[in-house]
């Protein structure tokens, strides 16, 4: 797991390596601008020139400690500081006097030479510390920096690119679009929040010695996490030799209607895949067949009654949910007026761990204080759709504020809340929220959200503890969505390639 930092977090964090760890600002610096050199070699071409964009700033002093390192190491190499020099920091200020000697000076911008494939820009004008929209040569530069890159020169920047603010992943105008990012010691919220995330390009994280004892000092159970791949990983233990079918628990799905049977079996079929030992899908009576016949693995419960689903389903569904593990309800299922009421006396009276996707999220929207007198663990896995009808809110006010409002929402009711989109949120009953770095635009496609939910119940049913289990199970549905792409590109993915894209999930850590 790595912490996901505000700015005002990061300063805290510095002043804290400083005073209570002995590690100066002058040496994190010097271990950034090192890194950053390090990275801007390795993504240059042959013969190389270096244009590297000072502000005025300790980003600025970054970028003047990657300079000299370049320089020392014979690189192609122009530098120029941007605003007036006096009003440098006093960090930046020595490391400009440290680059400059008889045989380097910075120059001014207009004086830093055209650049070409091949060639990089280092952006280092503004870090976490910017607070206003880039102005008149700070616009110029960020400019300039954008016309290098569409000439080809690649793109490398300090931090965070210049004009995208650190917090929240918004562009100010005008902003750098950087090729790759170097993340000083921890990540920033806005490297990790569209578009922020995409403007950064590739993030790489480097560890330039701010103790992470003052990283943690300053991290509670508010300060999200991005989820790493050995993470999800050791949240699923590998299978003991001397288990059965019934090891792995049951999941019930209660899905699908007429013409939405394949919601049902693609949630089945992701369970199955996912490594529960049995699934079994209740459904209209109209509807089994065609759920079962996507996989004779799945067994089925007819629901005898007709039209949406309602408390005349209640005992038949109290009986199927003996003895399983974990439901999961919504996709495809047959809403109507009385959904809402049926859901809330499950979740109530049904001894297994219960998610809540698609239609049966708009079901308890009208009364969400059926969640709180749930039995065990539920857990909801909205789109931002689903989301702004589960708050009121408008779908553009939850993006906006993403991380508040799922929170807000998981600790209000006291549930696991998955916030799907880029970077799905995941947060836990008491606030601890979960970043997931996998998945695709190719995912944009019908089923996707069903092979979540069925990857989630199988997860439970096999006794994995929320939140983890579910941060697991929104990591390897994105992975498995990315392994997936691998073989039918972005455009061509669609939810059932999911389940061999789970294939492809479990031999990588089978291995
Ligand atoms: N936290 C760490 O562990 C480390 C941080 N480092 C680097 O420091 C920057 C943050 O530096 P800071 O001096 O706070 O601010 P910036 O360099 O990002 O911004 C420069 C300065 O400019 C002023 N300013 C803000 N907005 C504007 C604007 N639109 N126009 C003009 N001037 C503006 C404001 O006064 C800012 O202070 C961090 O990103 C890291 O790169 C350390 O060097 C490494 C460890
Ligand atoms: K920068």
């Amino acid at each position: 797991m790595q912490w996901v930092l505000t700015a005002a977090q990061m300063r805290e964090a510095e002043q804290a390596a400083e005073s209570q760890h002995g590690m100066p600002s002058a040496l994190l610096m010097e271990n950034a601008g090192r890194a950053l050199a390090e990275v801007a070699r390795s993504v240059a071409g042959p013969q190389a020139r270096f244009n590297v964009v000072c502000g005025p700033g300790n980003n600025g002093g970054d970028g003047l400690v990657a300079a000299r390192f370049l320089l020392e190491g014979g690189a192609r190499l122009s530098v120029a500081v941007v605003g007036e020099r006096g009003k440098l920091t006093a960090e930046a200020q020595r490391n400009l006097k440290a680059l400059e000697s008889a045989a380097f000076t910075a120059q001014s911008l207009e004086a830093l030479p055209e650049l070409g494939p091949g060639d990089v820009v280092v952006d280092a004008l503004f870090g976490t510390g910017l607070s206003r929209a880039p102005a008149g040569p700070f616009a110029e530069a960020i400019q300039r920096i954008e016309r290098w890159r569409g000439a080809g020169a690649r793109v490398v920047a300090a931090d965070v690119p210049s004009g995208l603010q650190s917090d929240t992943g918004e562009p100010f105008s005008p902003c750098v679009e950087a090729d790759v990012t170097v993340a000083f010691g921890l990540f920033k919220r806005g490297q990790l929040l569209e578009p922020g995330a995409s403007l950064c390009g590739e993030v790489r994280r480097v560890d330039i010695g701010l103790s992470l004892a003052a990283a943690r000092s300053l991290t509670g159970p508010g300060v999200p996490r991005l989820v790493e791949e050995a993470d999800a990983r050791g949240a699923l233990p590998a299978r003991r030799a001397d288990s059965h079918k019934g090891t792995y628990g049951h999941v019930l799905g209660v899905a699908g209607s007429r013409g939405k049977s394949g919601a049902a079996a693609l949630l089945a079929r992701a369970a199955l895949r996912s490594g529960a030992g049995l699934v079994s899908v209740a459904t209209r009576a109209e509807v089994l067949e065609g759920v079962m016949a996507h996989a004779p693995e799945i067994m089925g419960i007819p629901l005898e009654a007709s039209g949406p689903l309602g408390l005349a389903d209640l005992e038949p569904l109290l009986a199927a949910a003996e003895g399983k593990d974990a439901l999961v309800i919504g996709p495809g299922i047959p809403r109507g007026p009385e959904t809402g009421q049926l859901i809330g006396e499950l979740l109530a009276r049904v001894d297994a761990d219960v998610v809540l996707d698609a239609d049966a999220l708009n079901a308890v929207a009208s009364d969400l204080s059926v969640l709180r007198r749930a039995k065990r663990q539920v857990v909801l896995t909205p789109h931002p759709g689903e989301m702004a009808r589960l708050t009121g809110l408008s779908t553009k006010d939850v993006q906006a504020r993403r991380m508040e409002v799922a929170r807000d929402f998981a600790m209000e009711h006291g549930v696991t809340l998955v916030l799907k989109g880029t970077r799905t949120l995941t947060v836990s009953a008491d606030g601890d929220l979960f970043i997931n770095p996998t998945g695709n635009p190719g995912m944009a496609t019908g089923g996707t959200g069903d092979v979540l939910s069925g990857i989630c119940g199988a997860f439970l049913a096999q006794g994995f503890p929320v939140p983890d289990a579910i941060w697991a199970a929104v990591y390897t549905h994105g992975l498995a969505g990315d392994l997936a792409a691998r073989r039918s590109g972005k455009v061509g993915l669609i939810a059932g390639d999911l389940l061999q894209g789970l294939c492809d999930v479990w031999t990588r850590w089978e291995r």
